[in-house]
């Protein structure tokens, strides 16, 4: 076993669309405890490692673990441990909150009373009860991260992966979606997160990893990866700075 005392270990992970080298061999460990900020540009490569990392998107080369279980070995155990929330709706959308949840939790194995409880109760939490028979595709793009949220905890997973959980949500439902993660990891969970959102990453992060052009170029606790800095100008740094101004766009 590798990572064996961290909630995520990836080594090598990289991906190849065609001509496009998406993700370079990213070596990264998630301390159990943690709350993990990757950030990164778009097309940095942030949910190709993400997906490669929970067993969505199979790698070209490296290997990933939740808690020591190859996520492609022993792809139930680490499943069982994992919970996801991918970036996009991959819901099944022509069901209401509460029938997406019960789905999830009977492909789950899960008791039906136990998904009927958790699932009343998260779709409260997350402010969706009053949505009650909308369907899933209707919710607005806030709602939507929400009960995938929701998703992901319905199994008391140990590990949440999130891609961009922050990204379309108004400040109240971040708030609370922020609230409902601190209080996760307060109680022994993990978390890791995407995102491009330097505030958000500061105030909720204990460790960062900056992802540019499908490489790993700082990693650290919060305090080691900003220095005396902010995050952004670090980030700012690491990424390559503004080229353009705005005022070469003289027709506006
Ligand atoms: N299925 C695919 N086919 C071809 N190219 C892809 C595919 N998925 C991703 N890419 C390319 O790989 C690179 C990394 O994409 P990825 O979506 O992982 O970045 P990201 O950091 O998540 O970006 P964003 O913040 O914009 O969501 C990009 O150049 C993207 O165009």
């Amino acid at each position: 076993m590798t990572g064996e005392h961290a909630a995520l270990a990836l080594r090598g992970l990289a991906k190849r669309f065609e001509t496009k080298i998406a993700v370079r061999g990213v070596d990264l460990d998630v301390p159990a405890g943690s709350f993990y900020g990757l950030l990164g540009p778009n097309g940095a490569g942030k949910t190709t490692t993400l997906s490669m990392a929970v067993g969505l998107l199979r790698p070209d080369h490296g290997r990933a673990w939740v808690l020591g279980h190859d996520v492609w070995g022993s792809t139930t155990e680490a499943k069982r441990l994992l919970g996801v929330m991918p970036d996009g709706v991959r819901l099944f959308d022509r069901l209401n909150g509460a029938e997406l949840l019960a789905y999830n939790g009977l492909l789950r194995g899960m008791d039906p009373q136990v998904v009927d409880q958790r699932a009343h109760e998260l779709l409260d939490v997350l402010a969706l009860g009053d949505a009650g028979n909308t369907l899933v595709v209707d919710y607005s793009a806030g709602m939507k991260k929400k009960i995938g949220l929701a998703c992901a905890l319905l199994h008391g997973p140990r590990l949440l992966v999130l891609d961009e959980p922050f990204e379309a949500v108004d400040p109240v439902s971040a708030a609370l979606i922020r609230d409902i993660l601190q209080r996760y990891v307060a109680g022994g969970g993990t978390v890791i997160f995407s995102s491009h959102v330097m505030e958000v990453v500061e105030r909720l992060c204990s460790h960062v990893a900056i992802l540019a052009d499908g490489a790993i170029k700082r990693v650290g606790t919060l305090a080691e990866v900003r220095g005396d800095r902010s995050l952004e100008e670090v980030f700012v740094e690491v990424v390559g700075g503004r080229t353009a101004t705005g005022a070469e766009l003289a027709w506006l």
